[in-house]
């Protein structure tokens, strides 16, 4: 029994309301006034229907009920009673004493039996009796609401943890996992309960985590923190990266709980821990990685990434005894195709062109994005050049094959220089600079090709930078001269034409040719730019001549490959000429074969525009370049220059003449005119007399001279034989 205080007792007594019912009028008011006298509030009905009635109308603590009453009895109040306020205490006042009603009350619910007459004590008793155990039951609800209470806020914290709330056993498997398994990794937390964790790992990371569980040192002040990637579950679920916190658990944790499921917990759990996501950082950290080593257009290494494998390679290469390749490659016409298609063009072919190189390539080669249009390639393990060569032929020959990007055809080349290691240097400086000078070489022969480097190339790189500084100079101070080489008719022996060639007149080291800087110029786009020059100052030149009286003097100049892929080239070039007031058809501009077949299509249409404009078009250097005699038919050429190491062939052997014969041969064939070029000796122009070529040109009749020296020839009837061939 509850024990109370008095007052604690009064207090309780003075909020209890409690029914009292009995057909009796003078138990009803006895029964009344006793539980008023001690501090109940008696409310009461003279019978079973009016108790009924009240129920529905009032609260009670407590209902004193007669069996026997008219209308509706005990029983049925007690009924009532139940459904409409189960928490009301029935105790039955009665003189119906058999077994089978005293155990029919105690059935419906009824707390207590008193029998008639009654005691007022034990009334009394009951009473007390009946409302301490009321207030035992109340006082174990309200412990048992609030435990459920926490435990609902503990299991809401812990299930909604952004982290993953796990418990091991002794055994390394789970005994608990919380709901956020479900959302990071696709597990119910019944599907790994009872497994060992090793599940959600790979062979090595379960043994490095299996390690720092047993560390002696771990406690939970010092939990063990560290990284490992869980496997999600299903196939098509990544790997995610997650941070665990773990530590051990001592048995005082369990104090506190006695909630059954944690005791069964604290029988087997053994380490607590949480798992946090760490991926989006994880990710984050390989992006920024990512990005610091590699071009994020093409995803290949960039240049600090190249130059550390380079340098892995270098050490090993070095220490084996073995060569291995840097190229330098430089994509022919990329700037005139960024600059007419536009960017998006141009980065779209960009990566176009790195899925091709690297289908050419092994694993361990490494392609990297230098910058703009250059790749470097790394071959580690070259056994020798002609390896080397053979894969240079693979990647020029896989990106001749035109690029189809918005519908239309692109044609790119590439221009690649090659630096074997030991040979063309022993640091990641010296094999770059060397591929780069190399590929250099192979743009001023007309691109699209490959070399390898040697050491005529280098030139001093601090040489290099005066040289390119005066070069600029020379181009603004007017230092350029334009030198011209007389084209001889056979028949004749006057002046039809003269080929400007460029020279520059350097303040410090005299009259420079072009080989001392043109391979410069175009490494550094100054090309274009003396060529531009040089055509202005010849045609005003020549152009006098011709107005002088020299109608049909024919000007032949050099154009650089730049200049003539340009798609605004002839536009540009007519509006010069209008300007000057040279008539075109005096004009006769000199290309390679290589220039003509790095980009047929758009080659091909610039020259048929230029001969629409009556612009006269020589193939230099005939019969050296890699060609297909075909577009010979197709494209507007009208003359042909006989290669001068074929013409010099004529004196040592028959083979040269052979091929002259040939060329000139297919050049009658097809109406084209021929001009053979460096022609030194009189055996070599008797021997070109006789086999119809129509023009020669060499230091036999002079070498290229300054404008004031050819005008003085230009009136001679026949051109003497030069003093100094
Ligand atoms: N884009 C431009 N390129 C130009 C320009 N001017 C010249 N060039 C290119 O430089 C190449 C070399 O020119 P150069 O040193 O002037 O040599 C020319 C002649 O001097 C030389 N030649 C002529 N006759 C003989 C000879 O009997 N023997 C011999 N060993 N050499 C001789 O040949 C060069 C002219 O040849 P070609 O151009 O093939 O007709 C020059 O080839 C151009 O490519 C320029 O303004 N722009």
């Amino acid at each position: 029994m509850i024990q109370t205080s008095d007052s604690e007792s009064d207090r309780l007594r003075a909020r209890q309301q409690v029914l009292v019912a009995d057909d009796n009028p003078r138990l009803l008011a006895s029964l009344a006034s006793l539980l008023s006298d001690h501090g109940f509030r008696p409310v009461t009905a003279s019978n079973g229907s009016e108790a009924c009635r009240l129920l529905q109308e009032h609260r009670f603590t407590m209902a004193l009920l007669d069996l026997n009453m008219p209308g509706r009895d005990g029983f049925q109040v007690m009924e009532e009673a139940s459904r409409l306020q189960p928490d009301c205490a029935l105790v039955v006042v009665s003189g119906e004493t058999s077994f089978r009603a005293v155990s029919r009350a105690l059935r419906r619910g009824a707390s207590d039996y008193i029998r008639k007459p009654f005691d007022p004590d034990e009334v009394l008793a009951t009473l007390e009796n009946v409302l301490g155990k009321q207030s035992l039951m109340q006082a174990h609800e309200d412990v048992q609401q609030r435990l459920e209470k926490s435990e609902s806020l503990h299991r809401y914290i812990v299930n909604n943890s952004p982290d993953i709330v796990f418990m091991l056993d002794g055994q390394g498997r789970f005994c608990f996992l919380n709901r956020k398994v479900v959302n990071l990794l696709g597990y119910q937390p019944a599907d790994l309960l009872g497994k060992h964790f090793r599940l959600l790992l790979d062979d090595e990371e379960a043994s490095r985590s299996k390690l720092a569980l047993k560390n002696p040192g771990i406690s939970a002040d010092h939990p063990v923190s560290f990284e490992v990637c869980l496997r999600a579950s299903g196939s098509d679920r990544a790997t995610r990266h997650f941070e665990i916190t773990a530590f051990p658990i001592s048995d005082d944790s369990w104090r506190t709980l006695g909630d059954r499921e944690y005791s069964d917990l604290s029988l087997h759990a053994r380490y607590y821990g949480i798992a946090r996501d760490v991926t989006e950082r994880k990710e984050a950290e390989a992006f920024i990685s990512f990005q610091a080593y590699h071009d994020l257009l093409t995803r290949l290494p960039n240049r600090a990434l190249f130059r550390d494998r380079l340098n892995m390679a270098l050490n090993h290469a070095s220490r084996h005894h073995q060569q291995l390749a840097v190229m330098f490659l430089d994509l022919d016409r990329f700037k005139i195709i960024n600059d007419t298609l536009g960017h998006t063009v141009g980065d779209r072919l960009l990566q176009a062109v790195t899925q091709r190189l690297e289908r050419c390539l092994r694993k361990g080669d490494t392609l990297s994005r230098f910058g703009g249009d250059e790749f470097t390639l790394l071959l580690p393990a070259v056994p020798d050049r002609e390896h080397a060569a053979v894969i240079a032929n693979k990647l020029i020959d896989t990106l001749r094959e035109p690029f189809v990007l918005d519908n239309q055809d692109i044609y790119i080349g590439v221009s690649i220089g090659i630096a074997m290691f030991p040979e063309a240097g022993d640091t990641i400086e010296h094999l770059i600079r060397n591929a780069d000078l190399a590929m250099y070489q192979v743009k001023s022969r007309g691109k699209d090709g490959y070399c390898f480097f040697d050491s005529s190339m280098t030139v001093d790189s601090s040489e290099r930078l005066t040289l390119e500084r005066d070069l600029r100079r020379a181009i603004s101070e007017g230092e350029l001269r334009v030198h011209y080489q007389p084209q001889v008719c056979l028949r004749t022996r006057r002046i039809t034409g003269l080929e400007a060639l460029v020279r520059w007149q350097h303040p410090e080291r005299g009259l420079l040719l072009p080989a001392d800087f043109l391979p410069l110029a175009s490494e550094t786009n100054l090309i274009s730019e003396i060529s531009h020059q040089v055509l202005k100052n010849a045609c005003e030149e020549v152009g006098q001549w011709i107005a002088a009286g020299h109608q049909d003097l024919r000007l032949a100049v050099n154009l650089s490959p730049v200049q003539v892929e340009h798609p605004l080239f002839t536009e540009r070039l007519m509006s010069q000429l209008r300007q000057i007031g040279f008539p075109p058809a005096n004009l006769e501009i000199e290309i390679t074969e290589n220039v003509i077949m790095n980009d047929l299509e758009q080659v091909s249409h610039t020259l048929r525009e230029l001969a629409g404009h009556g612009v006269r078009i020589a193939i230099d250097d005939f019969g050296t370049g890699y060609s297909s005699l075909n577009y010979l038919h197709h494209l507007p050429i009208h003359t042909l220059k006989i290669d001068r190491s074929f013409v010099h062939g004529i004196r040592s052997g028959n083979d040269g003449a052979c091929i002259v014969n040939a060329i000139i041969a297919m050049a009658q064939g097809l109406k084209l005119e021929i001009v053979a070029e460096g022609v030194e000796t009189q055996d070599q122009l008797d021997y070109l007399s006789t086999s119809d070529c129509d023009l020669v040109q060499g230091f036999l009749f002079g070498r290229a001279q300054p404008g004031y020296r050819v005008a003085e020839l230009l009136g001679h009837q026949a051109l003497p034989i030069a003093s100094s061939a």
